[in-house]
């Protein structure tokens, strides 16, 4: 999978990927991520990529111009499987869009500030709109990191034991169920015996109704989908 993420804050996508399994992914050649300078398509000395809104108000607008030209170049290169543009009004990212999202060859995800961009940019060129929550960030940088985030530990390969992000939430519309690790006993609190029982198949039956339990309790609304 290759991304490429056009941003007026580059520096801001350096630590994410500079660590642990998102590091990892990109040393073996499982994903590529490249940010990309918005500012280095302005057309003016000075780089600009903002202007005023049309009909006045506060803040500014992200104009179509560098946008348009940083996507058509991507484009000319290679063919993308989605646009994406980072903003709160867009669907909730979820597990379901992170699975759909890990299949794809080339993504492209565009990072907003200001007002946000032009709305031409939306209408012509972006596939897919995702918001990561019900708040509005400055920028779409830290957006599109959580959005990397979830996809890639989902390529094959990535994570050391694929199996582990199929018993994670939401993949079954199901919360994980308790972990625990050593020591079995710790000031008195004793680790449930059936994980040290050996027997997997009573093991599997307690973390299955476990998982319905805690999601009965935390979010009843998955188990109505
Ligand atoms: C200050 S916000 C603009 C908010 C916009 N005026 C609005 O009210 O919908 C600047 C940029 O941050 C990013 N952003 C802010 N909140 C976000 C969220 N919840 N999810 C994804 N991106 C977000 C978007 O790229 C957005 O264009």
């Amino acid at each position: 999978m290759r991304i490429d993420i056009i941003t007026v804050l580059p520096e801001l996508l350096k630590s994410p990927f500079e660590a642990s399994i998102l590091r990892r992914a990109i040393d073996k050649g499982l994903v590529e991520v490249y940010t990309h300078n918005l500012r280095d398509y302005a057309s003016d000395n000075y780089r600009t990529i903002d202007d005023y809104q049309f009909g006045g108000g506060a803040g500014m607008v992200m104009m179509i111009e560098p946008i348009d030209r940083c996507i058509s170049k991507l484009k000319t290169e290679r063919e993308y499987d989605e646009v994406i543009y980072m903003t709160p009004d867009g669907n909730t990212l979820n597990q379901k869009i992170s699975n759909q999202l890990s299949l794809a060859e080339n993504i492209i995800i565009l990072c907003g500030h200001y007002k946000g961009v032009d709305q031409r940019v939306r209408d012509r060129f972006i596939t897919r709109e995702i918001s990561i929550g019900d708040y509005v960030l400055s920028g779409g940088e830290l957006g599109a990191a959580v959005l990397c985030d979830s996809i890639i530990r989902l390529i094959p390969g990535v994570l050391n034991d694929e199996t582990s992000a199929l018993t994670d939430s939401f993949q079954d519309n199901l919360l994980a169920p308790p972990v625990y690790t050593r020591p079995a006993e710790y000031k008195g609190w004793k680790v449930p015996g059936v994980l040290l029982s050996g027997n997997f198949p009573e093991i599997e039956k307690w973390r299955e109704e476990q998982a319905y339990l805690r999601t009965r309790e935390r979010r009843p609304d998955l188990l109505d989908e």
